[in-house]
Parts: structure tokens; C-alpha cells; sequence
């Protein structure tokens, strides 16, 4: 959609979406967001796929994660955004590192990125994403959020679902030193999956990036430093030959 984001004088613009009757709906205050979001605009003029890139791009700042040569793997990736930052960190135009991603959805491709179109809840989808990887992972992320049913305790448990299997991925993929990264919804990494990353995690933390919208519950976890507990492909090739284990 073509819609200036500016007015003659310079300032950003506005825009209201009503029904005929003067109503709002729940499509059409997404839509308002939309184009009112300085994040979207800003991701159409710099070239990345979605607004999310920039909560990538935000955590990145922070936790300085990724490395030239990584090896990733990006779960819920479409349309590509993260990807597309995660690429340009690790070099993978340049022949460096590797990525992994799926998604529910088709993704357009992006140079060097093995996209798989998958349900990530399917019982056979971490094993063909294991087959994909074929190796050790540095880092898993995971920005897999279930479409909202509006009721907020359904959606709180389809999303710790969807953390719990990632998390689980990532302990059987990661080589020792490697990081997961997943959203996850405010209070959504407590009991036992938070005691979990502890255990199998140097450290744990939340971060909200500010690309993540202030009045949503979405948070992301940030466990680094894995302990190696089971991990895959650890006789694959020595943990100190991975970036992750670098550090
Ligand atoms: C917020 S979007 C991801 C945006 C992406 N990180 C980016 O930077 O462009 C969440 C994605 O998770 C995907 N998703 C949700 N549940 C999934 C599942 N069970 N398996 C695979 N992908 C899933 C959705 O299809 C959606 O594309």
C-alpha cells in the first residue's frame, strides 16, 4: 500500500480507519497500527522483510549474538526479516555460517537461507529440521506466535507450547556454548520451563526490545551459554570449532 507517511509539512501523519457508522474493528485498528507504526515505514525504506527485524536488530545491540560463521536456525521465520539480519551478521552471502528457517507459511527466499515450509508442531518437524541442519547449531531462535484466538488464557498456553518444543530443539541441536532465543509472552517463561534453561543454560534473561510494541505482552527469553546437556552432533565435529563456543 502506497500511503504517505508524512504531511506537507514534515510530520508524521495520522491515519484513522472508521466504518461507515464511525466504528472501529479489530482488523481495522490493526491496520490503523499499521501505517501509523514508525517501525513499518521504516522497514520499507531500509529493505527488511517486517518490523520485526528490528526487535532482532534491537537484541542484537544488547546481546551482541551473533557471529560471522554461525549457525542457525530460525524457527517461525516468515516473511524473513530475522533471517535477513541474522544473514547479514553471519555472513552468509559471503559463503559463511548457515540458516536454517520454517515457517507455517510459504517464505520468499533469501540468498543462502534453507527454508523448509513446516508446521513446527508436527511430531516428525524437528527431526527433518535436525536432517536440514546436518551439524551442530550456535543459536536457536524462535519467533513462533500462534495466531491469537483473542482469549487471552488460550493464547498464553499456545504460545508456552510452542516455547516448551523450541526449547526442547534447541537442547538437542545446540552445541555446547550455544544460545535460544524465543518469544515468549509476559510470565510465560516461569515454573518449569524457566528452571529448565537455568539448569541447561549458563544464564537466562528477558528483554524487551523497544521495536516490541509497549502495550503487548510479548517478551523475549534469551538463555545463553548451553551446558551441552544431550546435545546432537557433538561428536560431528569439536565444540570448540563453533563461533558459540568462542566466546
Ligand atoms: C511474528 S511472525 C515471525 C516474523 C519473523 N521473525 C520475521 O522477522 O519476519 C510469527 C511466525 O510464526 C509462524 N508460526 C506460528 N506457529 C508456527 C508453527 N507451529 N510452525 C511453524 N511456524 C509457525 C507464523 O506462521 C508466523 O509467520
Amino acid at each position: 500500500m502506497n500511503t504517505p507517511s508524512r504531511g506537507p509539512d514534515g510530520r508524521p501523519l495520522k491515519v484513522r480507519v472508521k466504518t461507515a457508522r464511525g466504528r472501529t474493528t479489530s482488523q481495522q485498528k490493526w491496520l490503523q497500527r499499521q501505517l501509523n507504526d514508525p517501525y513499518v515505514a521504516r522497514a520499507r525504506r531500509e529493505g527488511w522483510r517486517s518490523r520485526a527485524a528490528f526487535k532482532l536488530i534491537e537484541i542484537e545491540e544488547k546481546a551482541r549474538l551473533l557471529k560471522k560463521g554461525m549457525r542457525i536456525v530460525d524457527l517461525g521465520a516468515a516473511p524473513g526479516g530475522w533471517s535477513q539480519v541474522a544473514a547479514q551478521k553471519i555472513g552468509l552471502e559471503a559463503g559463511h555460517g548457515k540458516i536454517v528457517a520454517i515457517d507455517l507459511l510459504e517464505m520468499e527466499a533469501i540468498p543462502g537461507v534453507v527454508f523448509a515450509q513446516m508446521d513446527f508442531l508436527e511430531p516428525d518437524a524437528p527431526e527433518r529440521l535436525l536432517a536440514l541442519m546436518d551439524g551442530p547449531a550456535d543459536v536457536v531462535m524462535s519467533d513462533m506466535a500462534a495466531n491469537a484466538t483473542g482469549h487471552k488464557k488460550t493464547d498464553h498456553l499456545k504460545i508456552v507450547a510452542l516455547v516448551e518444543l523450541a526449547a526442547e530443539f534447541a537442547r538437542q541441536v545446540l552445541a555446547p556454548g550455544g544460545a535460544f532465543l524465543a518469544k515468549v509472552l509476559q510470565g510465560g517463561t516461569e515454573g518449569a520451563l524457566l528452571a529448565d534453561l537455568k539448569r541447561d543454560f549458563a544464564q537466562v534473561k528477558h528483554l524487551k526490545p523497544a521495536a516490541s510494541r509497549a502495550d503487548s505482552a510479548e517478551l523475549y527469553v534469551l538463555a545463553t551459554g548451553y551446558r551441552g546437556r544431550g546435545a546432537v552432533g557433538a561428536d560431528e565435529g569439536s565444540p570448540t570449532d563453533s563461533p558459540a563456543a568462542q566466546e
